[in-house]
């Protein structure tokens, strides 16, 4: 939003956060002087509704907008907290990180992905427009849902798949180090969000069981009838291993029809970015410096990562940038004395 052209306040209860947050170019760490058009709530599940009540209570916006995973308990606690229905919307982007915090931010994060919003007979009109426009400056593509429905829809095609990814990657957990030394891009793949924070997810699964446990179970009866036909496979008996082989084929054909169904990202092109890579002490406050001096150079970072030297007080730090940027932002730090790295 900021890149776009918005005055972004930014707010968290964690000071080192919103620190970060603000050194990355996110936004201001200065309080709105007055009214904001727009309240973006981005807290844990459980934390949404209290937090929109008190801003509400405060007036501090004429919108107030959350983006958390579950959409029909947050807006039923608000209610019974006396919350304002017409100037909120339950929003959630399908879009997110398996790690947290400002480091883990992107900017072009939304771009081309679903947007969900789940306005109320209540909700104000104003306040959907806000939110279209608010979609369309993160370059999501909005779509309009009951929140029963999207509970019911992300369980299927987000907290299912989160719960599947932990169970795959639980069986490494005391698996031989000779199997795990093999792992290759399969099991890269299927756990990447098992890295996900348990303390956000069980959040997430608490305002969600029912359709989660629907979508589980008959993913289990799968799972018995996948064994089954392995057993058949191991058989002596010619017909119970061809009816093994077929009920894989079945599974795994019934696999690739549903891959298929998996849309890619909508509209916007993929975008292209370079890196610039910096070389930094392990000491507080490095990354915030650098941050600070990219933006005195009037670049935005698109995402950052960083790799550590194993058993050295040193990490490389890569710059993700819009390819025109690159140059400029290489030439801005090494004159500020940073060591810059092929
Ligand atoms: N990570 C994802 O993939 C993803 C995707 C879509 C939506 N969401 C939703 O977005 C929300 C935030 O998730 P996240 O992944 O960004 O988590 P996060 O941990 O990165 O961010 C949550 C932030 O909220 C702050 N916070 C907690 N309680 C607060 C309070 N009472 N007042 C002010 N700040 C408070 C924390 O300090 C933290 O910085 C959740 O509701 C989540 O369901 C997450
Ligand atoms: O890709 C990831 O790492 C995610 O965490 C993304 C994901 C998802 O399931 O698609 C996870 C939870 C959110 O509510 C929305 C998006």
């Amino acid at each position: 939003l900021s890149a776009r052209g918005v005055h972004v306040h930014l707010d968290d209860h964690d000071q080192d956060r919103r620190r970060t947050a603000a050194a990355l170019g996110a936004g201001s760490e200065d309080p709105p002087q007055g009214r904001v058009e727009l309240v973006v709530v981005a807290v844990p599940p459980t934390r949404i509704a209290a937090t929109v009540a008190e801003l509400q209570r405060r007036g501090a916006a004429r919108a107030y907008v959350d983006v958390g995973s579950v959409k029909a308990g947050p807006a039923g606690e608000l209610a019974a907290l006396g919350g304002d229905p017409a100037s909120y919307l339950g929003t959630h982007p399908m879009a997110g990180r398996e790690r947290s915090g400002p480091m883990a931010a992107s900017a072009d994060l939304f771009e081309g992905r679903p947007w969900v919003l789940t306005p109320t007979p209540e909700t104000r009109t104003e306040v959907v427009n806000l939110v279209l426009e608010l979609a369309s400056l993160c370059r999501a593509v909005p779509v309009m849902m009951d929140a029963a429905a999207h509970d019911r829809a992300v369980a299927l095609v987000s907290h299912t798949p989160q719960l599947v990814s932990s169970l795959v990657a639980a069986r490494l957990e005391s698996a031989d180090e000779a199997a795990v030394r093999l792992c290759g891009q399969g099991i890269r793949d299927v756990t990447r969000i098992a890295a996900s924070d348990p303390r956000m997810w069980i959040e997430i699964l608490a305002a969600n069981p029912g359709p989660v446990a629907d979508v589980l179970a008959e993913v289990a009866a799968d799972l018995d009838r996948t064994v089954r036909s392995l057993r058949a496979l191991e058989s002596a008996d010619e017909q119970k291993r061809s009816e093994g082989a077929a009920g894989i084929e079945a599974v795994l054909r019934r696999g690739n029809a549903g891959r298929e169904r998996v849309p890619g990202k909508h509209g916007a092109a993929p975008a292209s970015y370079e890196t610039v890579a910096v070389l930094i002490n392990d000491r507080p406050g490095e990354l915030a410096s650098i941050f600070a001096d990219a933006g005195r150079a009037g670049v935005n970072i698109e995402d950052v990562r960083i790799e550590h030297a194993t058993g050295q007080q040193a990490g490389l730090v890569q710059l993700v940038v819009e390819p025109a940027a690159a140059p400029p932002l290489a030439a801005a730090l090494r004159e500020r004395g940073w060591s810059l790295r092929q």
